[in-house]
Parts: structure tokens; C-alpha cells; sequence
């Protein structure tokens, strides 16, 4: 079979959502479909059951509902039917209060800008939407992120809304509302409105989880005790990186002016199609049965993602969560080790052929690319920058071209091919992905839907966080020390001390760091002890 005919074969279109698959440069055997069989069997009854309500998250005992979000009528209760269609309704009301200006800032006057703070499942949503669909010239609130705890970056998005902060709405975001990282945001927020002479609470939402719905959060705690503008409900069946249609975006997407009426129908008509479609034609099981086909079922082979499309820019950053959180596990349902996942990184096309693509084509062949194909160009005439040739026609042709070359150097790719980049196709693209990581769970026997290695680092900061208040406490005591004394003196480990050492003196004036020959010769003085 020549390339062409492999292309029409392996091609599936869907053609009232204009969007299409192509996986004929994934060089699967021919019975690779049926050798999968038992497997994709089971992944599709494995689905069933989810969307039915079942406890798919195990060890959480909780149920799994995204795809409810977007076609209430499948949640299993009618409870839950009815709090899916009030939120949307809630979001979208909500918005238009302070789009009408009914809601004020404290001392009047539209909200003109929306800070947004969360991490995680609780912000990479919300930016990767605001990034692809909002255009900050038009849109109703000009939108800034607080999604980490770097001071120097926080400073940064204040100084960026400068004096606009008395009309600007904060928006925190936190499904556990005991994230550190929120938490701090939050708190550098409030002492920015505060410093400027406004009181936070009339500026700020919480979107979280809710005791109403079985989640002590402490931010929903804050947010009533605080009288905040409102709070918005999370539910526990939704986690956070499949939250982008829950409240989580919802309510950013509502304030934006964001369709989200057809970002949801979107992701209903992706669901629609690959809920029920043999593997042949459905393009979540087949993206998920290239994955194994491209990693040998371990993830041997990384996801590089390449959108040929400035607006999606996020989307490998989006998808690295979704993905890595998701499939990134130590063991398998049975308790067996397998340390499963997949590697997802990239950026877009063409600017990455100036970068990495060097390696792609002729270096170590660890990977398989995805490419996302915009069909339209841009709306509106453009210009020849040569004869009969646009800005669209190069970006065309370097993706066609690196498609080639990729495979010409046996390097595998899928592409994804959709009409333009609205509402409704970013709805698609990741409900389309949120299947195929279902479905790819199922393949390997994992829980996609919990991430029990998240903790280990945020015990480990904690310690530090100990460790470096006795190290501080110590220093004042001894006045002057190397790491080992500090560490003998609290009974700690000598390079932890080290390292609070060195972070003390670089961020706390009046503590000198001298260096000796090595690390353990430094000495740390306290510049005002007597
Ligand atoms: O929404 P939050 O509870 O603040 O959680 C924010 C994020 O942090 C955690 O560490 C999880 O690994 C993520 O899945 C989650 O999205």
C-alpha cells in the first residue's frame, strides 16, 4: 500500500465537526488492531462504566464526571444533573453582572481586569483558553495569572496592572483550597489591595470545594468568613486536570466573554463520537492505541506535541498535566510496580524547526510528534510575501514539509486537523485527549484519575520550611556557624542546613555567607549579633 492509500485508510474524518485524524505515519503493523482487541474491548466497557457513575478512582473512592460537564443529562442523579446545569447558569449570570457593571468594584466603576490565581488543574485550563480564544484587545476583562509562589513573577503581574488593581476582580481558584502556592498568591494579592488602600473581599471570588459537596476547604472557609463576592462550588468527581469545563473555567471563561455555550458543545460532539465509534473510526481509542503502539505499552517514546498555530501554544503545556499527571504512576490497579507514562513536551510549529527540530529529524528517535493542523490561515485577507504566497502558505507548508521529513527518517507523527481555532474546536481538542488518557489507562491497567507521587514533594518543602525556621533560630543563637555546627546543633541533615544557609543569605540582609575551600567551610554570620 503506498503512502496515499495508507492515508485514506487510516484517516478518520469527522466531517459535521470538520475535524480529522491521521495516523497512517504510525507504522502499526496490520493486525495491530485486532492483537489489541481484548484490550480496547475493555477500555471501552471500562468507560461505560465511568460515565455510569462507577467509583473509577479507587483509591479515592470517587467517581469520575467529567464528561458530564458538557451533557448533563448523563450524570447518574438527578442531583448532580441539576448542580452541573446551576453552574453553568451561575457562571455565565455572574458574568454578566459585571460585565453590566451591576457588580462594582469598591469604589465603583466597571471591573476592567480579572487576576486569576491557582496552579495546577486550577490555572492551566484557564490559560490555555484565555491564550487560544481571548483577544485582550476585545475582551470584556483583560486577564492576568498569579500560578506560582515566585515573588519576582507575582511583582511582575501587579506592576502590570498598576493602577488599575481598584477595578480589577480577583478570581483565587483551589479545589482542596489548601494548595501552598493559591494560598500564597492569595495572601500577596489581598496585601496589594491593601497597600493601595482597598479591601480585598470586595474584589474577589473563590472558586473551590465545597462542604456541600463533601470537601473541607479552607479557602471556602476564608472566602464566607471574609464576605468575598461569591463562591463558586467544586465537586469531588471532577479532578482538577480534567476541570476546564467545571466551575474552574466556567466562571474565567464566562467573565472573558468566552462562548462557553459552544466550547461545551464542542466537547459534547467530540464525546458523542468517541464515546461510541468502532476503534477503527474513533479517534480518542486511536490516538490512545498509537501511544501504545509508539511506546510499546511503557511509554518508550515521548509525545511531542507541535501546533502549527500561535494560539495553542499552551496546549503542550496543557496536555503535559492531563497526560503525565494522569499516566505518570508507580503502580499498576493490581498493586504491581510499573512505573507507567508518557513524556509530553513541545511548543509550536514553525518557530520549534529554528530549535529542536534538529533533533527530531536526526537525533535520538525517542518520540513520536503530534501535529495540530489550523486549516484557515487567518481571517481576512493577507499579504504576498512572494509571488502568489502568504504567511499561511509558508506555516502550511513547513508543517507538511516536517511531517515528511519526520517520516522519511522513520519518525512517527499523528495529525490532528481542525478548521480554525473557536470555541467549539478547543472544546473538541480536549475532550479528545481526556479519552484517550482514559482509554490509554485502560491499555496499561492504571488509575488515571488520582496522583498519589504529588505528595512526596510537597511533604519534602514542608520539611524545609521546618528545617529552615531551626536553622534561622539557630543562627541567631550561635551568631556565627558553618553548616555541620548549625546541623548538630538541630539535629538535621548537614546539606539540608547548607542549603537554608545559602537561601538565608541570599534573601535576608543582615546574614553574610563567607566562602572557604568547600560548601561545609562556608561560614554563615548574623551581621547584627553583638
Ligand atoms: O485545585 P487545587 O486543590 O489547588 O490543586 C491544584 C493542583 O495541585 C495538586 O498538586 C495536584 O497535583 C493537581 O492535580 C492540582 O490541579
Amino acid at each position: 500500500m503506498n503512502l496515499w492509500q495508507r492515508y485514506q485508510k487510516h484517516l478518520v474524518r469527522y466531517t459535521d465537526l470538520g475535524i480529522s485524524l491521521d495516523v497512517s505515519r504510525m507504522t502499526f503493523p496490520d493486525d495491530f488492531f485486532t492483537k489489541m482487541k481484548p484490550l480496547t474491548d475493555k477500555a471501552f466497557a471500562e468507560m461505560k462504566k465511568l460515565e455510569a457513575g462507577a467509583i473509577a478512582n479507587p483509591d479515592e473512592k470517587r467517581m469520575v464526571g467529567h464528561y458530564w460537564l458538557r451533557n448533563f443529562g448523563l450524570a447518574p442523579s438527578p442531583e448532580l444533573r441539576t448542580g452541573i446545569e446551576s453552574d453553568i447558569a451561575q457562571s455565565k449570570a455572574f458574568a454578566d453582572e459585571i460585565h453590566a457593571g451591576n457588580i462594582v468594584a469598591e469604589r465603583g466603576g466597571r471591573f476592567t481586569r480579572l487576576l486569576i490565581v491557582g496552579i495546577g488543574g486550577s490555572a492551566l485550563g484557564p490559560q490555555f483558553i484565555t491564550d487560544a480564544l481571548v483577544n485582550s484587545w476585545d475582551a470584556p476583562l483583560k486577564t492576568h495569572f498569579f500560578d506560582n509562589t515566585d515573588p519576582d513573577g507575582l511583582q511582575r503581574v501587579l506592576a502590570d496592572i498598576g493602577a488599575d488593581l481598584n477595578r480589577t476582580l480577583t478570581v483565587v481558584i483551589s479545589k482542596s483550597g489548601g494548595t501552598p502556592e493559591t494560598r500564597n498568591g492569595m495572601l500577596e494579592a489581598k496585601a496589594a489591595y491593601e497597600r493601595a488602600g482597598l479591601d480585598f473581599s470586595k474584589h474577589a471570588v473563590a472558586v473551590t470545594g465545597t462542604a456541600a459537596n463533601g470537601i473541607t476547604s479552607k479557602l471556602e472557609a476564608y472566602a464566607n468568613e471574609h464576605k468575598w463576592l461569591k463562591i463558586f462550588p467544586m465537586t469531588d468527581w471532577v479532578g482538577g486536570r480534567t476541570s476546564v469545563m467545571h466551575t474552574v473555567g466556567l466562571v474565567p471563561m464566562a467573565l472573558q466573554g468566552v462562548d462557553v455555550d459552544s466550547l461545551l458543545a464542542g466537547a459534547s460532539a467530540m464525546d458523542e463520537k468517541t464515546r461510541s465509534l468502532p476503534v477503527e473510526q474513533n479517534a480518542a481509542m486511536l490516538l490512545a492505541l498509537m501511544w501504545h503502539h509508539a511506546g510499546g505499552g511503557k511509554g518508550a517514546k515521548d509525545m511531542v506535541i507541535l501546533p502549527y498555530k500561535d494560539r495553542l501554544v499552551l496546549l503542550s503545556k496543557y496536555l503535559q498535566q492531563l497526560v503525565m499527571e494522569s499516566l505518570g504512576k508507580e503502580l499498576d490497579l493490581d498493586g504491581n510496580k510499573v512505573n507507567q507514562g508518557i513524556a509530553v513536551y513541545g511548543n509550536k510549529g514553525s518557530t520549534d524547526q529554528h530549535a529542536y527540530v534538529q533533533q527530531l529529524r536526526d537525533g535520538v528517535n525517542n518520540f513520536f510528534a503530534t501535529f495540530i493542523e489550523v486549516r484557515k490561515s487567518a481571517s481576512g485577507p493577507q499579504l504576498e510575501v512572494e509571488p502568489a504566497t502568504t504567511c499561511g502558505d509558508f506555516l502550511q507548508g513547513f508543517l507538511r514539509g516536517t511531517r515528511k521529513a519526520l517520516y522519511e527518517n522513520g519518525r512517527e507523527s499523528v495529525t490532528i486537523s481542525v478548521p480554525g481555532v473557536n470555541a467549539y474546536v478547543v472544546g473538541a481538542i480536549v475532550a479528545l485527549f481526556e479519552r484517550a488518557v482514559g482509554y490509554y489507562a485502560t491499555l496499561v491497567n492504571i488509575n488515571a484519575y488520582h496522583q498519589p507521587g504529588v505528595e512526596a514533594g510537597k511533604k519534602a518543602a514542608g520539611d524545609f520550611l521546618k528545617i529552615l525556621t531551626n536553622v534561622r533560630a539557630q543562627l541567631v543563637k550561635a551568631g556565627s556557624a558553618t553548616a555541620d555546627e548549625v546541623a548538630s546543633a538541630i539535629g538535621a541533615d548537614a546539606e539540608e542546613v547548607y542549603h537554608c544557609l545559602v537561601h538565608l543569605a541570599a534573601n535576608e540582609a543582615h546574614v553574610a555567607q563567607s566562602l572557604g575551600k568547600t560548601p561545609g567551610d562556608d561560614r554563615f554570620t548574623l551581621e547584627t549579633h553583638a
